[in-house]
């Protein structure tokens, strides 16, 4: 029996394209990345006019995988075609099963839903999320985006944002100089987003000495080295794709088997050929002497079986992806309100985090329905509610990121053969359970009511899409670094993280 998809779980009643009326509100959306496309499609089923420039001359479909919350598929429930599709692009009857880096197995292979049934989910409960290949669930998007007739401006490389509210307008410059008006301007162009300059809150990129050699390639070249499908080879019966974690000193690797892909992830320390870019690639050469001299490792090597996948990857496959620290920052609206920041433009995680494509298509969510509860007279109280709305929740999710990425990289194998979900990253149920649609249209009038008032984010009576009990301070990657080189546990804060 499939594990049923967890869409039809929104309070919200399923209202298909064509449900709401017309706005009249022009939004233009820059970047096609999963945030801009999302918004794209639930600002158009809300009733906007919809355009979205991209830089790129065509879509990307790089990338490899990565986890996709439950708290991003309720929407679905309006989206029937997509809802179907992401049912069949699923990780279904997932196994997953542990080792350590060297290869001596920990954990037994195991259905994903029964390891999570064995530590305490409820029978029959939706999983907090699936990990999802991007370039499949990217292309469902970009499907949908095209069928809905949503014009994509390729080579439309966004230099700088202004707005007019003197003629309410927010708008963008093009490189070739030229000027695109609309009610409202969403920025979706991802990390060190074009946006800042004007919108403010400028962060400052930080290594945070981590990076991730990254690859995904046909699984036939799996199958067709005998000696690599012994390993690596999918479940029986069935071709059931299986999860494989390594748990090494100061490191870790992921890798995915599936009958189409395979896909292996190292994460290490900076060397200084790394970049934040998902299509930089390096030679699988630099990896494996990489791998052969990482610290700490001492006489006791990675296993035999990932440094021959490895070898067999084809070449400009491998990604050395920088991992950078972001601190917080609430600014993710222009002075007038005519600029909004979603996704990566807005609050950059690690993609260790299980958390950035979550946290980006709910917001694109949010800022769809703060604008068609609003109305085109009330664009500039839309935009800021919708930051009231999702700020301390983004900013909760970016500090359990850092905590999720310390616990895969710092494992202490003796504490986790006795307790497993040790090493598993928290998904706790504020996350998951949220419903960024429903919490739009519960409590947009008192964010706003608390906007006009003058009430500091935290004074509205609104109930937390974050850890229940928390109290919202500024904190900063800083702080954490100086409590860890003291010996100082992460300190999430008050409220229940669990
Ligand atoms: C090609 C690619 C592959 C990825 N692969 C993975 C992966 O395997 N695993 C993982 O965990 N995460 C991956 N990510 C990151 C992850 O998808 C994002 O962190 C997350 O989904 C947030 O998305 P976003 O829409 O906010 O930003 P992004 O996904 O970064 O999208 C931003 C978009 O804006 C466009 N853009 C940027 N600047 C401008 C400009 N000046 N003018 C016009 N357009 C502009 C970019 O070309 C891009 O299309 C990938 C991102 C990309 C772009």
């Amino acid at each position: 029996m499939p594990h049923a998809i967890p869409t039809l779980e929104s309070k919200m009643e399923a209202k298909p394209v064509g449900s709401y009326p017309d706005t009249k509100i022009d939004v233009l959306i820059i970047g096609t990345g999963l945030g801009g496309l999302t918004a794209a499609l639930e600002c158009k089923r809300k009733g906007h006019n919809v355009t979205v420039f991209e830089r790129n001359a065509t879509i990307n479909t790089a990338g490899d995988m990565y986890f996709m919350g439950l708290s991003a598929t309720r929407f679905f429930k309006h989206w029937p075609d997509m809802a179907k599709r992401y049912y069949e692009i699923s990780l279904h009857n997932c196994w997953i099963e542990t080792f350590q880096h060297n290869g001596n197995r920990m954990f037994a292979p195991a259905l994903a839903r029964e390891r999570l049934r064995a530590q305490g989910a409820p029978e029959g409960s939706p999983p907090p999320g699936i990990f999802q290949m991007r370039p499949l669930v990217y292309k469902m998007f970009v499907d949908e985006v095209e069928k809905q007739g949503i014009p994509i401006h390729y080579n439309h490389r966004v230099v700088d944002y202004f707005e007019d509210e003197s003629r309410q307008k927010g708008g963008v410059i093009t490189a070739d100089g030229k000027r695109h008006e609309a009610d409202v301007v969403i920025a979706a162009d991802g990390v060190g987003s074009k946006s800042q300059a004007l919108v403010g809150g400028v962060v400052r990129a930080k290594a945070s000495g981590r990076a991730m050699w990254r690859a995904a390639f046909p699984y036939k070249i799996v199958e067709e080295h005998p000696e690599l499908k012994k390993f690596w080879s999918v479940m029986q019966p069935g071709d059931q794709p299986i999860v494989r974690t390594f748990l090494g000193p100061g490191t870790y690797a992921l890798t995915l088997s599936r009958k189409d892909v395979m896909v292996w992830i190292i994460n290490h320390a900076t060397t200084g050929s790394e970049e934040e870019n998902w299509n930089h690639t390096i030679s699988k050469e630099e990896v494996l002497k990489g791998l052969d001299e990482m610290p700490y490792m001492e006489n006791d090597k990675w296993a035999p079986e990932l440094i021959e996948l490895v070898k067999n990857t084809p070449d400009n496959t491998i990604v050395n992806f920088d991992l950078l620290w972001r601190d917080p920052q609430p600014q993710w609206v222009s002075p007038k309100g005519r600029v909004v920041q979603i996704g990566d433009a807005a609050h950059s995680y690690l993609p260790s985090s299980s958390s950035g494509a979550t946290q980006a298509i709910e917001d694109a969510i949010s800022i769809a329905s703060c604008l068609q509860i609003g109305g085109k007279a009330n664009i500039t109280t839309a935009t800021r509610v919708h930051v009231r709305l999702r700020f301390i929740r983004n900013s909760c999710a970016q500090k359990l990121g850092f905590s999720n990425a310390e616990l895969l990289q710092s494992t202490d194998w003796n504490k986790v053969r006795i307790e497993p979900r040790l090493a598993q990253p928290k998904l706790p149920s504020w996350i998951f359970s949220h419903d960024p649609e429903a919490h739009a249209y519960d409590y947009y009038e008192t964010a706003a009511e608390g906007l006009k008032k003058g009430l500091a984010i935290q004074k509205d009576d609104i109930p937390p899409n974050y850890p229940p009990g928390y109290k919202y301070e500024p904190w900063s990657i800083d702080k954490i670094i100086e409590d860890a080189s003291k010996g100082i546990a992460l300190d999430l804060g008050e409220g229940d993280w669990s």
